[in-house]
């Protein structure tokens, strides 16, 4: 050890640590290429995905024995097996989470060949990279770094020869004291009176997240209303400042580029509503703040860069909400909570970092997804949370899957052969089971599906009644969509209640349950802002280990350019009520129809 390592231990001992893992990279990188050509395809793969050996010893495997594996057997066969494929991760202070994946088509074989995949494609290499800075996203030449916007342990992270940390660290100490003074109501609004109301202007990654996290944390919440604006509707808007006084609202502009039209839109008619109410442009800065990469777009718009929180290119939208885009989260549950849900993140992190790929959550759920997406055919996954306070999770994922995996060309631009991101949809139980369930169980599709649950409810009401319900029922769905219900059971269920054979022959058919539908379950002490930061995190990081195996670049979302560019030009032939003809017969048509019907 130098003497400048002895002067400061933690981080010596973390810049070591950053220097085996750059030099085991080094060593071991062959199927991924690391070789200095700038950005990009810093990790792509050399061999493409079905041609490699482990794709086809999967695809070998499932055609003799796909259709064989049927989980009820494979539990009959192996007293183990709950234990062999559940895990538990021991949180510090929220308790265990359980992670059961024993309700899946796998056996050991399977398991052993996912594994072999998740090493032929270099998982582990490519995670390395992504911690220590590597430019990852490399469409964009930028790194991926929200993992260190919760590097608890503020391990030294890179970029372009600069250590993120301090930064990082500097905006957090921002958040923790503007967050202070907003709660302690030593901030005042123009006329001296507190901040009781807050309004989060933002679209996409920095409306979803904030959204989803202070719904799942109400129960945390300090006291102040909080409101969030994203469409572009002007309806939107006005629901949400028929609710709020300009006295003692406090406007949060959210976003990254701060160029996005919705927001740029919806914040300029904010800072409209509040000044014809005000009177006084210099009452903006008590009542509006950014949150951007874009100081220069930031003042531009008329908000002092004091009250500007910043965060950096290496931040993708999506996955911002531990950055100063979480501003609207401390603000709800206080900054205490706040840095909870990074510290949850970051025990995640940790786990994805060091867990063997047979033991580490957001692999195997990776793993899983891969089976059911690309041999089995699934087109779509569900997330079914168990707990009212989640209900936009599946919405959060929406984004945070489809927007980094919804991509068909690899790396190095070859069009893909296989299947990428699933569609990601759910609702939470119980209003789902009443709604599309039907379609899961007896469907055409197969489709996999996450149950969350906690064990813990934040309201026990009715003596507990409401949760046990809840739980029977989560409980009852990943059984009954296992286990289904095979006909003799049916017909004895039928002939028990008295019914005709006629009658039976009739409907049999339709009471049966094919049963073998895969799901996970996770379920949590209680949702905290610790548990639910692992959540997310777990998510994160399992979409992140799908994007390697696919070969594709999960950071980039080149796919939602081209309906905004063609908007921008749609938008001034909407300004007067002559017909068009400069598009297709369809565009010409609607365009010309609205027209006509607003006049
Ligand atoms: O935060 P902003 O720059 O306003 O971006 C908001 C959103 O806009 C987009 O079009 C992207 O698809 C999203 O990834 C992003 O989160």
């Amino acid at each position: 050890m130098n003497n400048k390592c002895a002067a400061t231990g933690a981080k010596c001992r973390a810049r070591a640590e950053a220097s085996r893992i750059g030099a085991q990279i080094g060593a071991q990188g062959q199927g991924l290429d690391f070789s200095e050509r700038k950005g990009a395809t810093e990790m792509e793969a050399k061999q493409f995905l079905t041609s490699t050996t482990a794709w086809q010893n999967l695809q070998d495997y499932y055609n003799k024995n796909g259709k064989g594996l049927v989980i009820k057997e494979l539990f009959a066969q192996d007293p183990n097996r709950f234990d062999k494929y559940s895990l538990k991760l021991s949180t510090p202070n929220d308790g265990d989470i359980l992670i059961d994946f024993s309700k899946n088509r796998i056996n050991d074989q399977v398991f052993k060949l996912l594994l072999d995949l998740a090493r032929e494609r270099k998982v582990e290499e490519a995670r390395d990279i992504m911690f220590n800075g590597g430019k990852i996203n490399f469409t964009e030449n930028r790194a991926v770094l929200h993992i260190a916007l919760r590097n608890r342990s503020n391990r030294p992270i890179m970029v372009d020869g600069k250590d993120v940390m301090p930064d990082v660290n500097g905006v957090l100490e921002h958040m923790k004291q503007f967050t202070n003074s907003i709660l302690s109501g030593e901030w005042k609004g123009y006329t001296g009176k507190q901040i009781t109301d807050v309004v989060n202007i933002g679209i996409g990654g920095s409306d979803l997240g904030p959204l989803m996290v202070t719904e799942a944390l109400k129960p945390f919440n300090k006291g102040l209303n909080l409101h969030f604006v994203s469409n572009i509707d002007g309806t939107h808007m006005a629901e949400v400042l028929k609710k709020v006084n300009p006295e003692t609202v406090l406007f949060i502009i959210a976003s990254k580029t701060f160029t996005t039209q919705e927001t740029c839109t919806n914040a300029k008619s904010a800072k409209d509503w509040f000044l014809a109410t005000s009177n006084d442009p210099s009452s903006v800065a008590k009542h509006f703040v950014a949150l951007s990469t874009n100081a220069a777009k930031v003042s531009e718009f008329g908000i002092d860069t004091a009250n500007m929180f910043g965060f950096w290119d290496w931040v993708g939208g999506r996955y911002s909400l531990w950055s100063a885009i979480g501003l609207s989260i401390s603000l709800s549950i206080g900054f205490e909570n706040f840095t909870q849900l990074l510290d949850g993140a970051f025990f995640l992190d940790q786990h994805f970092q060091t867990a063997p790929l047979e033991k580490n959550v957001p692999v195997i759920m990776a793993l899983l997804g891969v089976w059911y997406d690309n041999f089995y055919g699934a087109e779509t996954h569900a997330l079914l949370p168990y707990d009212q306070y989640l209900h936009r999770f599946a919405a959060y994922f929406q984004q945070g899957d489809m927007e980094s995996n919804g991509k068909y060309v690899t790396r190095s631009g070859k069009l893909v052969d296989y299947s990428t991101g699933p569609i990601v949809w759910g609702e939470p139980g119980t209003n789902g089971q009443h709604a599309f369930y039907q379609l899961i169980h007896q469907g055409t599709r197969l489709i996999p599906a996450d149950f969350i649950a906690p064990a813990q409810s934040h309201n026990p009401i009715g003596g507990g009644a409401h949760h046990r319900i809840l739980l029977a029922n989560f409980l009852a769905q990943t059984e009954a969509l296992m286990a289904g219900k095979a006909e003799a059971q049916a017909r004895d269920e039928l002939e028990r209640a008295g019914t005709g054979a006629d009658e039976v022959g009739r409907i049999l058919p339709h009471k049966v349950f094919e049963g073998n539908r895969p799901t996970n379950s996770i379920v949590v002490r209680r949702v905290t802002p610790f548990t639910l930061g692992v959540l997310i995190a777990l998510y994160e990081q399992k979409i992140f280990t799908q994007g390697i195996i696919w070969d594709i670049n999960s950071f980039d979302q080149w796919g939602v350019e081209l309906g905004k560019q063609l908007a921008k030009a749609i938008e001034p032939e909407l300004q007067d009520n002559n017909p068009v003809s400069s598009h297709d017969g369809s565009t010409n048509g609607l365009i010309n129809f609205i027209k006509s019907s607003r006049s």
